[in-house]
């Protein structure tokens, strides 16, 4: 299996409100882009890692890459779009692999053990996800008022990596023609018809997107370097 990785690292964080964007920011000592990198390209399965970066931040990264070991040959950088969607499909054109892995650059606790699970789950329709049971209520509102309680025992809240036959995902992305905006690239696939399997993720494998959440990521760092 070959498989390539996207990391969609061109956002600007806005809802951090940090004076960088979050994924530069250090999380004990390391910029939470590099930790992430260093998790998903050292998986075995792993043979091309490209980044995707905003254009005003490529030799910054390029530089920081360096300084961590991390060399040209073993991952590579593009440029990204404004939205997420288009940084995603930038990264899947420069890839030659037959998998694909999309993993944001802001989800730095994921682990080699549920990347295996994701790309066995992948095998079966071409497009696999992780995902875990949402833990609270989860109400529709319609102007400040409910409008539907959805039924929780069916709701899972959907992470990355996603795995995806690049192909696949390519024409995905093609056909959705910046004409439709995903939130996640399964949507795309789930779009054309095609069966995504789901596999149990780790409720440790949080997305950096608020303040609080920072909390949230030291405490878990904490936790998993006292375990080792
Ligand atoms: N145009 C964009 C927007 C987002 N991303 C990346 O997609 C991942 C998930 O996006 P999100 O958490 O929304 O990041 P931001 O867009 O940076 O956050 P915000 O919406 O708060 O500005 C991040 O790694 C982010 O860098 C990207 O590559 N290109
Ligand atoms: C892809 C994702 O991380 C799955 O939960 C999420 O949808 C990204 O959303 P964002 O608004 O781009 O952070």
């Amino acid at each position: 299996m070959s498989v390539g990785v996207v990391i969609p690292a061109a956002g600007k964080g806005k809802r951090m409100g940090a004076s960088v964007s979050k994924q530069f920011l250090d999380l004990y000592g390391e910029p939470i882009l590099i930790r992430t990198l260093r998790v998903v390209s050292d998986h075995p399965a792993v043979t091309q890692t490209v980044v995707v970066v905003g254009r005003e931040e490529r030799a910054r990264v390029e530089s920081l890459l360096a300084q961590h070991g991390f060399n040209s040959k073993r991952v590579q950088t593009v440029i990204g779009g404004k939205e997420r969607q288009q940084s995603v499909f930038e990264g899947l054109k420069a890839l030659s692999t037959r998998w694909v892995l999309v993993h944001d650059a802001v989800r730095p606790f994921i682990t080699h053990d549920r990347i295996t699970a994701l790309l066995t789950g992948a095998e079966e329709t071409g497009a696999a996800i992780l995902a875990v049971p949402v833990k609270d209520t989860i109400k529709e509102v319609e102007e400040g008022v409910v409008s539907r309680t959805l039924e929780r025992n069916r709701l899972w809240a959907v992470q990355t990596p996603q795995a995806f036959r690049r192909e696949l995902l390519l024409q995905a992305h093609r056909a959705a023609d910046q004409t439709v905006l995903a939130t996640d690239d399964a949507m795309l696939v789930e779009s054309m018809g095609v069966p995504v399997r789901v596999v149990e993720g780790d409720y440790a494998n949080i997305k950096l997107t608020t303040k609080e959440d920072w909390v949230l990521a030291e405490a878990i760092w904490r936790k998993r370097s006292s375990e080792q």
